[in-house]
C-alpha cells in the first residue's frame, strides 16, 4: 500500500459527504437501500471505536420532491426550501433509523455560512461537533436551507464538507458521488479515463467538465467538487473521491477513485471559512498606504486608511477590502455598522474617542479578523 493510502487507511477522524445523485432512486425520493447501504459502510468503519465519522449528506431537497409532488428539482428558492424543509426531515429519520440497526445515534446538524464566518458561532459548531463525536454519536450535516439566501448559500455540500473537514480537524475527507474518480472529460463519452492521484494544480489541469450527473438532481457536478478537494487538500486534508458504491474500499485504504494529496499545512483557522464560506455585505475602498499596511505589514485596519464605504452591513459582518482601483486585497469582519463608518474615515483612532468615546478607539477590522486574497 502506498504511502498515502496508508494515510487514508490510519485516517482516525473522517468527514464523508455523499451527493443526493447517491441517496435517490430514478423516480425521485429516498432510496432506503442506498441509505442502508452507505451506513452498514459507516457503521462498519467506526465499529473498533479507532475511527470518528462526521457525515455530510445532501439529498434533502431531492428527498422533498416527490412527496410534494413536484417532477423535477425547482429553479427558484423558495420551491427549493420548501423541498427542503420536507425533504431534511424524512433525510434524518432515514438516517436514525438505519444507523439505529448497529446501535449508533443520529445527530442533526444545520449550518449556514454565517454560522460559521462569527467568531462565536464557529467555536459553536466546532464545540457542538466535537461533542456529539465525543458522546459516540454520529453527526449528520446539511446545510440548513430552509433558512439560506441565496447570498449568504453555501449552495454546495461539496465546498461545506471541506469546510467542516477543516472545522472538525478532520484527518481525510471523502466526497462520494455517483461516478467513480475525477476523469480527464466527461465520463459519459468514450475515450475518458480516470485520474488515480492528484499532487497539485498541474495534475488536473487538461481536466474537461461535463454537465452535472445524469438524475439531475445534484447540484454543483464536478466543478465543486475539484474546487472542495482543493480547499482541504490547502489546508492539510488529503481527499477520496469515488462512487458511494466503493466507500469500503476507499475507507480500507484500497487504490479506488481519485486521491487528491495535502498540499498544504493544517491549520486551526477559521479565517478559512472567511475566504470561502462568507459573501461579503459591502466593501471599504482603503487608501494605498493602508493597502500596504493590510496587505505586506499584516497591519488591522483603521479608519485613517479608509476612503469610502459602500454596502449595507452590521458590525460584525464580513465585507471586502479593496485598493483605489477596485481590486479585492483581503475580507475581514467588520466592527462597525455601516451607517457608523462615514463619520470615522480618514480620522485618528485617538480623535475619535476623545471626540465621540472610548468605544471608537479600535480597529475597524482587526487583523486576527483579516484575510489576504491572493493576486
Ligand atoms: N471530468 C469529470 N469527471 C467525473 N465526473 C464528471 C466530470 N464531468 C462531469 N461529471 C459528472 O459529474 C457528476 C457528479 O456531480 P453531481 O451530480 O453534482 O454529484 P453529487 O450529487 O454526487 O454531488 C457525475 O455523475 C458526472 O457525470
Ligand atoms: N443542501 C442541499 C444539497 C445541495 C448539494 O450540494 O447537492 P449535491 O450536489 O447532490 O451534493 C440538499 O440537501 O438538497
Amino acid at each position: 500500500m502506498s504511502a498515502a493510502r496508508q494515510g487514508v487507511l490510519d485516517a482516525r477522524r473522517i468527514v464523508v459527504k455523499v451527493g443526493s445523485s447517491s441517496l435517490t432512486t430514478a423516480a425521485g425520493g429516498l432510496d432506503a437501500d442506498r441509505v442502508d447501504a452507505l451506513v452498514d459502510v459507516l457503521a462498519k468503519a467506526r465499529s473498533g471505536g479507532e475511527k470518528e465519522i462526521v457525515l455530510v449528506s445532501s439529498g434533502a431537497i431531492a428527498a422533498g420532491l416527490s412527496p410534494l409532488g413536484l417532477r423535477r428539482r425547482p429553479t427558484d428558492l423558495a420551491r427549493q426550501q420548501a423541498a427542503a424543509s420536507v425533504g431534511q426531515g424524512l433525510l434524518v429519520a432515514r438516517y436514525t433509523a438505519s444507523f439505529a440497526r448497529y446501535g449508533v445515534r443520529v445527530g442533526q446538524v444545520l449550518l449556514t455560512t454565517d454560522d460559521t464566518s462569527r467568531r462565536a458561532h464557529y467555536r459553536n459548531a466546532y464545540r457542538t461537533l466535537d461533542q456529539l463525536l465525543a458522546m459516540g454519536a454520529l453527526p449528520v450535516v446539511n446545510e440548513n436551507d430552509t433558512v439560506a439566501t441565496d447570498e449568504i448559500r453555501f449552495g454546495d455540500n461539496d465546498r461545506l464538507a471541506a469546510l467542516v473537514a477543516h472545522l472538525v480537524r478532520a484527518d481525510l475527507l471523502v466526497l462520494l458521488s455517483d461516478v467513480d474518480g475525477l476523469y480527464d472529460g466527461d465520463p459519459s463519452q468514450p475515450g475518458t479515463s480516470r485520474i488515480d492521484e492528484v499532487r497539485g494544480p498541474e495534475d488536473i489541469a487538461h481536466v474537461t467538465i461535463g454537465s452535472v450527473g445524469k438524475a439531475g438532481v445534484g447540484t454543483g457536478g464536478m466543478a465543486t467538487k475539484i474546487e472542495a478537494a482543493r480547499i482541504a487538500a490547502a489546508a492539510g486534508i488529503p481527499v477520496v473521491l469515488t462512487s458511494a458504491s466503493q466507500a469500503a474500499d476507499a475507507l480500507a485504504g484500497r487504490e479506488t477513485g481519485t486521491l487528491f494529496h495535502s498540499t498544504g499545512r493544517r491549520s486551526t483557522d477559521r479565517l478559512l471559512w472567511l475566504q470561502h464560506a462568507s459573501a461579503p455585505q459591502g466593501h471599504l475602498v482603503l487608501d494605498d498606504g493602508a493597502v500596504r499596511a493590510v496587505t505586506e505589514r499584516g497591519s488591522s485596519l483603521l479608519p485613517a486608511g479608509i476612503a469610502a464605504v459602500e454596502g449595507d452591513f452590521v458590525a460584525g459582518d464580513p465585507v471586502e477590502l479593496r485598493a483605489a482601483d477596485g481590486r479585492a486585497v483581503a475580507r475581514g469582519l467588520v466592527n462597525f455598522d455601516a451607517k457608523e463608518l462615514p463619520q470615522l474615515l480618514g480620522r485618528s483612532t485617538r480623535e475619535l474617542a476623545r471626540e465621540l468615546g472610548p468605544e471608537y478607539e479600535r480597529e475597524v477590522v482587526h487583523r486576527d479578523d483579516l484575510v489576504l486574497l491572493q493576486g
